[in-house]
């Protein structure tokens, strides 16, 4: 049987997991697109990805490469894997290399500051009409990587690409849903990055379990209401990609959101925190997109409200508490 060669667009942790996991599907050749190139050259030949990935073993089969036109070169399908504040501008030079038709799906989780495009609504507009798809859910690249057991969903422009993204994508240990909530899917995706944010700074203080569960719990509420009002279907937040991925987010020793805030619960700040590493907590912008979306359209974010306070205005996480703590009470 013929295979189809599937290009995945970001050497970071998720686009080098999400080569290991069509690695194992017979029927499809890998090839990983890494930005930097000395970082593409390490990995071809030690088989890791030192820099954001690197207790996970790059099967021989994922062909990587830092060259665009070698990458795209005949492909079936794209992977886009690039954190979203910088997607627009990478995707522009592969806008006249790749096929007018071929599809892209997205495993990217954050809005863009400023235009407040979700991902595939960037990836339409700046590579042109094509099939589209979303794919999120509870899936740490550290895990993937390592073949731990995991459940996405993925939902698309249209079902025939939804289903096929499952078929190439799902293994005995990858276990991939459709949905048919595109906006919902990735709503969810982006706005947990916030919650984890919080719930970060929660462990940071040393508030505890009960803190963190209503944190956790309200915060849900405030990704329905936010999708909601933007158009998702409520039900998508009480699957995989709402309150599936916002528990692993929120309890993970991996996440890099959780972990921001923990470091800003304890004190650092955040030019501290970004200077400190390579990776990026996609939280940290959505939290201003977010923010901002909410306040011009009027809904109403207690929680984002004050995340942003703390990240954008030197608001302390003490003071963060009380606010939150001290609102008019209400009904649930
Ligand atoms: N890491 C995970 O476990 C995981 C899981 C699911 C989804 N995601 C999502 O995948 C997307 C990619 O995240 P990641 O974890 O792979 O990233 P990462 O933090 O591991 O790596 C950073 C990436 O950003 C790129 N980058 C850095 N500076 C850049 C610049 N100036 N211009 C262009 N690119 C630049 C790097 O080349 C690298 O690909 C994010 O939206 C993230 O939310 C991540
Ligand atoms: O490390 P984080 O916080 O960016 O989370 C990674 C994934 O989105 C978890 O599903």
């Amino acid at each position: 049987m013929a295979t189809r060669r599937i290009a995945i667009l970001g050497g970071g942790a998720m686009g080098t997991a999400c080569a290991t996991v069509l690695a194992e599907n017979d029927e499809v050749r890998p090839v990983l697109w890494v930005r930097e190139p000395e970082l593409a050259d390490a990995m071809q030949t030690s088989r890791r990805n030192e820099r954001y990935l690197p207790d996970v073993p790059i099967p021989d089969v994922v062909e990587i490469t830092s060259d665009r036109a070698a990458a795209v070169a005949d492909v079936a399908m794209l992977v886009a894997a690039v954190p979203s504040q910088f997607l627009s501008a990478t995707m522009k030079p592969f806008a006249e290399l790749v096929s007018p038709e071929c599809p892209i799906v997205s495993v990217i989780k954050g809005i863009e500051i400023g235009t407040f495009r979700r991902p595939t609504e960037i990836l339409l507009q700046v590579l042109g009409e094509r099939p589209v798809a979303s794919m999120c859910g509870p899936s740490h690249a550290e895990e993937v990587g390592l073949r731990l057991p995991a459940s996405v969903v993925v939902a698309a422009s249209d079902d025939q690409f939804a289903a096929q993204v499952q078929q190439d994508f799902t293994t005995d240990r990858f276990r991939v849903y459709t949905n048919p909530d595109l906006v919902g899917v990735e709503f969810a995706g982006a706005l947990k990055n916030v919650i984890a944010i919080a719930a970060g700074i929660s462990d940071g203080l040393g508030y505890g379990d009960n803190a963190k569960s209503a944190l956790i719990t309200r915060g849900l509420v405030e990704i329905g209401r936010f999708g909601q009002s933007l158009g998702a279907d409520p039900e998508t937040f009480a699957g995989l990609a709402g309150i599936g991925d916002l528990m692993t987010t929120c309890f993970s020793r991996h996440s890099r959101n959780r972990g921001f805030g923990e470091r800003i619960g304890r004190g650092e700040t955040l030019q501290q925190i970004l200077d400190s590493t390579p990776k990026v907590a996609e939280g940290v912008p959505t939290t201003r997109s977010v923010h901002e979306l909410a306040v011009s359209r009027g809904i109403d974010l207690p929680i984002t409200r004050e995340i942003a306070a703390m990240l954008f205005e030197g608001k302390s996480p003490l003071e963060a508490t009380d606010a939150l703590m001290n609102r008019p009470v209400g009904s649930e």
